[in-house]
């Protein structure tokens, strides 16, 4: 069993893959043999989270996941702990291995109520896994409001109950807040939606046992975790050529900042030159706080071997430049307002598709909303899959897509697993965060990382920043951000 960090590289498997993998496992290894590991880990770890427990409820569900549970109450109560288990359903409908477990449980002396127990320092949450099919309802929804509204920790088995273990969208309740502290142990396999959409929130900390089937795990990966990026060590011999030319186009009337985080975070994240192209024709010459940008009108730059972030506080004033944009950037970062304005022009659709043919790098960068705009579909439905939403606008316009939001999702037009990024946190949820973003990736471009490896590198640093952000220092914003640190 291990704790999954921002630094852990995995494979992700949905549902399907996982049912397979447990089936090959199944079979190969002695009756019940898989869910008496499940449970001996759910109740190490359970004593690990709250070695002085007196009381640790388990609310088991009518399917394995409830088995779970059953088997982590059996192993507890061996070990000397009171586990009280309310159980939902009829047992004659229970699967055979969860009925064994059941037995079990029995038979080392729990202690079986038909409510909760009023006081508890553990809660642990098998009441559905990867079996769920509608919206936990009755006292299967009370139970889960009562685990989550106490100061306890809830150890969910396997995945949050509710919780859609491939796309990380709750059945219901999606604003129902966490426990505080929550940690999820999932078996077998990771599952995407631990990390995206709602799931990074109903998880918590995410613990690993592979049951010890590790070899039957042979099915290609859903997605991945990336892990940290090594650091590229930059040579001695090396001067500002050697790390690419960016520029900026953005920064219409009123938006200038948005332009200029974005090449301030260009410039902090090792781009040679930043050019910061501004469409407000009454722009000031220069950042006096940043006077390493070098400031332009956005209509005489020249961007031929340029790597171009396009789009940053652009306004409606960024569309007359993009078809230049598109077919001039050596590479491109399309953000914000430039993907608004593809979203609605087919003949900038048409040259985006373009470039992807030819083989000129580009990432967009949208939100939810962007996202949607660009799919013809809504935020709903691009939030109820995001890996699906990704990969859908990564090669219907052959380009790299990052899509923002917890558990940001980055996509290639190929045949790679997408990669769901494991950092950040909601410090992020603040203006210009995006614009920097972007300024970060056109950097790890100019510097020639080919494009999904610069767009995953870049986000997960992103996050990382605010991982690391000082509790005590000043609340992080865009600025502080694009220079790396506090004010
Ligand atoms: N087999 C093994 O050895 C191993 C299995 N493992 C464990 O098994 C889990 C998968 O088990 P599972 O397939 O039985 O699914 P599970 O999530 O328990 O739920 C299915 C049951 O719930 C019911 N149901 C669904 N939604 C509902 C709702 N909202 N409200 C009420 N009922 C609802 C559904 O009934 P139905 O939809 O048919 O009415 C069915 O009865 C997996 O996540 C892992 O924890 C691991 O230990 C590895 C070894
Ligand atoms: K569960």
């Amino acid at each position: 069993m291990h704790r999954i960090t921002s630094a852990s590289a995995a494979d992700l498997f949905d549902i399907a893959a996982t049912r397979r993998i447990e089936q090959a496992a199944a079979s190969a290894l002695p009756p019940h043999t898989l869910m008496q590991r499940a449970g001996l880990a759910a109740a190490r770890l359970a004593m690990a989270l709250a070695p002085h427990a007196r009381t640790i409820w388990i609310a088991c569900g009518p399917g394995n996941n409830g088995g779970d549970g059953f088997e982590a109450a059996a192993q507890l109560r061996h070990r000397g702990f009171f586990p009280v288990v309310t159980f939902v359903d009829d047992e004659g409908r229970l699967p055979a291995d969860a009925k064994a477990s059941l037995q079990r449980a029995r038979d080392a002396g729990v202690t079986f109520a038909s409510a909760p127990p009023s006081s508890f320092e553990l809660a642990m949450d098998a009441l559905l896994g990867i079996g769920s099919t509608r919206p936990p309802s009755g006292a299967m929804a009370e139970w889960l409001a009562r685990m989550h509204a106490s100061a306890s920790p809830v150890l969910s088995i396997d995945v949050p109950s509710g919780l859609d273990a491939d796309t990380g969208m709750r059945a219901s309740n999606p604003n129902q807040a966490p426990a505080s502290v929550r940690a999820t142990l999932t078996f077998l396999t990771l599952k995407p939606g631990l990390f995206t959409a709602q799931g990074r929130d109903a998880a918590g900390t995410v613990w690993f046992d592979d049951l010890g089937c590790s070899a039957f795990a042979q099915e290609r990966p859903t997605a991945r975790l990336a892990g940290a990026p090594d650091i590229q060590p930059r040579t001695h011999a090396s001067h500002k050529g050697s790390y690419g030319d960016v520029a900026v186009i953005g920064g219409a009337s009123g938006m200038a900042g948005a332009a200029l985080l974005a090449g301030s975070a260009a410039l902090h994240a090792g781009a040679g030159r930043v050019f910061v192209g501004l469409l407000d024709p009454r722009a000031a010459p220069v950042d006096t706080s940043q006077p390493e940008l070098m400031l332009r009108d956005a209509h005489a730059l020249d961007l031929a071997g340029m790597t171009v972030v396009c789009g940053c506080g652009g306004g409606d004033a960024v569309r007359e430049l993009l078809p230049r944009v598109l077919s001039t950037a050596a590479a491109l970062v399309l953000d914000a307002d430039a993907l608004n304005a593809i979203a609605v022009d087919p003949s900038l659709q048409a040259q985006l598709v373009a470039r992807g043919q030819a083989g000129a790098p580009t990432v967009l960068t949208p939100h939810p909303l962007e996202a949607a705009r660009l799919l013809g579909d809504t935020t709903g439905g691009v939030q109820a899959n995001r890996l699906a939403a990704a990969r859908a606008l990564a090669s219907r316009f052959g380009v790299v897509t990052v899509l923002k939001g917890s558990g940001t999702v980055i996509a290639d037009a190929g045949d790679e697993p997408p990669v769901i990024n494991s950092t950040g946190n909601a410090r992020l949820a603040t203006a210009g965060t995006g614009d920097v973003l972007a300024g970060m990736i056109g950097a790890a471009l100019a510097m020639r990382r080919p494009a999904f490896e610069a767009a995953c590198e870049a986000v997960w640093q992103h996050g990382r920043i605010a991982d690391l952000w000082p509790a005590d220092a000043a609340p992080l914003t865009a600025g502080s951000l694009a220079r790396r640190a506090p004010d």
